[in-house]
């Protein structure tokens, strides 16, 4: 039986001062020690290092404690709703100076800088050039690192109106086929892309990209497709197979696939809509194909770029099967897939072994899945108290903007209930809601109408708030690669943000072993009068 020995708390004002560090936890390591190009990939260009993608790489050369300091930066958003006019960032993940630097056309460049995108984070910086370069990628970068435009500007730089000047000869924004198709798991992530597309594109032309997310009116998603001939379409994987099953989305000709949150993706639920995705997009039509040796060209058509924080071996094992000789792309690294191991550095959860050394490695990598300025903390009460516990949390934390998840759904309009009934503006989200209730309460969430946000797993993945400073679990995560993807939701692009698990005593024992799988400390802490006090840090838990 798990036992929690009693600890001292310590009162805490302004930051955490820890009075003793966890002894079993590695600390997350400096988040610029990894500044390398491992060895490379393409046998016919030899080793890949930015110079070779045509770009300068001054990355091995870094200082760090330079690049550190002069990564606190203000970012300028404009035209965001509801959001304050700048955001201050502390340790933001940006490496290069400029979007300039990474090949991208100058019509693109001049929409970034108008819509506030003025430096790359460095997952955008390694991603693009690779991207540009036709490679297949795995990209793997913590939650909130800006993964959504790594992947969208090198399509935006190659098709409709804001992509490089084309060849003599061809007109600008006459094609008329779909050239990427956006796979995303959930309604809203799907609508989000789309968003960040649409931003991009300009009201002119946001006619370019189009939504085929389920839970909306498909008959009238067939029409755009048929009137407005878009080149990019985003969808969840059940709709976008079922128009192409009825012969309604014509992709064979399509030059980029994307897979976003690719290992939600390879769940059982997706299955056949991803089989029939993975066959039908950048394939030609068996009418087209003469031979054995067109057939193995067309497969060539189609660039498969495949994102997420957390990339399980499931998901290395399929991108060997769906792309041609893929890379993983990380923040300052690009590995060839083939060099990747079972216990290899992206490895979360997946064929846990005891040995140190592979264990050390899932640390590791399961570090690289949380943004590094996240604070984790846990808490024990009962069940019946843990919703009053949410409330005395975010008053102690004087959080603004919160996300409360819960496991089933029937709990959430109790939670809420209690919530108001205490004077706290809250509200329900959840897959039971029709799509106009999800896009109505998200919209006054992100406004900040709405200060907590009690949801279920499906807002765990994807959603982008960045003014949400506190996630709390009122359930705990099924694993650490849930914990992930949930905590995510706050400390977004380099914010602070702090992540509270409130939990029952014997729910104690798997806090530790998210801790150890997460290689973060999770702090014992209460909620008292008001203040967050924090356990004293000494070893504290055992297993008998
Ligand atoms: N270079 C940049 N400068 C300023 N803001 C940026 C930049 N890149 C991305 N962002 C913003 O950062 C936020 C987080 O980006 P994004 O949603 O792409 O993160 P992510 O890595 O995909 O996260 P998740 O893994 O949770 O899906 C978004 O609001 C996005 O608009």
């Amino acid at each position: 039986m798990p036992t929690l020995v009693t600890t001292r708390f310590l009162l805490f004002v302004g930051d955490v001062l820890p009075l003793r560090k966890l002894p079993q936890v590695s600390r997350r390591a400096p988040f610029y020690t990894s500044v390398r190009f491992l060895s490379r990939i393409d046998r016919d260009n030899g080793p890949l290092s930015l110079a070779n993608l045509g770009l300068k790489s001054d990355f091995e050369t870094t200082n760090k404690t330079e690049v550190s300091r002069s990564k606190v930066k203000e970012v300028k958003r404009v035209k965001e709703v509801g959001v304050k006019d700048s955001l201050a960032i502390e340790a933001a993940p940006f490496a290069a100076n400029s979007f300039s630097e990474l090949g991208l056309s100058p019509l693109l460049l001049e929409r970034l800088e108008k819509e506030g995108f003025t430096v790359p984070t460095d997952v955008q910086s390694t991603a693009i050039p690779v991207i540009l370069k036709n490679h297949d990628v795995v990209i793997q970068s913590y939650t909130g690192s800006g993964k959504t435009l790594a992947y969208l500007l090198p399509i935006l730089s190659e098709v409709g109106p804001l992509k490089k000047k084309p060849p003599t000869g061809e007109q600008p924004g006459k094609k008329m086929e779909i050239e990427a198709v956006v796979v995303a798991p959930s309604r809203e992530l799907g609508m989000q892309i789309v968003r960040e597309f649409e931003k991009l594109l300009g009201p002119g032309d946001k006619k370019l990209v189009q939504q085929l997310v389920g839970g909306a009116n498909r008959s009238r998603q067939e029409e755009a497709l048929k009137k407005n001939k878009p080149a990019i379409v985003v969808g969840t994987p059940g709709r976008i197979a079922e128009i192409s099953a009825a012969g309604k989305l014509h992709t064979h000709g399509c030059r980029y696939l994307v897979l976003d949150e690719v290992d939600e993706l390879l769940s059982f639920n997706f299955r056949e809509d991803m089989h029939r995705i993975l066959e039908h997009v950048g394939r030609k039509s068996s009418a087209d194909t003469r031979g054995t040796k067109n057939l193995l060209a067309k497969r060539a058509e189609r660039q498969t770029i495949m994102v997420s924080a957390t990339v399980p071996f499931s998901v290395i094992r399929a991108a060997r099967s769906w792309g041609q000789n893929p890379l993983l792309v990380q923040a300052k690294k690009v590995n060839p897939i083939e060099s990747v191991s079972p216990c290899g550095p992206v490895n979360l959860s997946e064929n846990a072994s005891n040995s140190s050394s592979s264990s050390n490695l899932q640390i590791q990598s399961a570090v690289e899945s949380l943004p590094p300025a996240l604070k984790h903390y846990y808490c024990v009460t009962r069940l019946q108290h843990k919703v009053d516990m949410l409330r005395r949390c975010v008053h102690a934390l004087d959080s603004k903007s919160v996300i409360a998840f819960m496991n089933h759904t029937k709990q959430l309009k109790d939670a809420v209930y209690k919530l108001e009934a205490r004077g706290m503006i809250a509200a329900e989200l959840h897959g039971d809601l029709g799509k106009l209730a999800r896009s109505t309460i998200l919209k006054k969430f992100k406004n900040g109408e709405v200060r907590v946000l009690v949801t279920s797993e499906m807002s765990a993945r994807g959603l982008d708030v960045s003014e949400c400073d506190l996630v709390v679990n009122l359930g705990l995560p099924t694993d650490a690669i849930h914990y992930a993807h949930r905590a995510g939701r706050t400390g977004r692009l380099g914010r602070k943000g702090t992540v509270v698990t409130i939990c029952e005593e014997p729910e104690v024992f798997v806090v530790k072993k998210l801790q150890r799988q997460l290689g973060v400390p999770i702090q014992a802490c209460e909620f008292t009068e008001g203040k967050l006090l924090i356990a004293e840090e000494k070893e504290k838990y055992q297993m008998k």
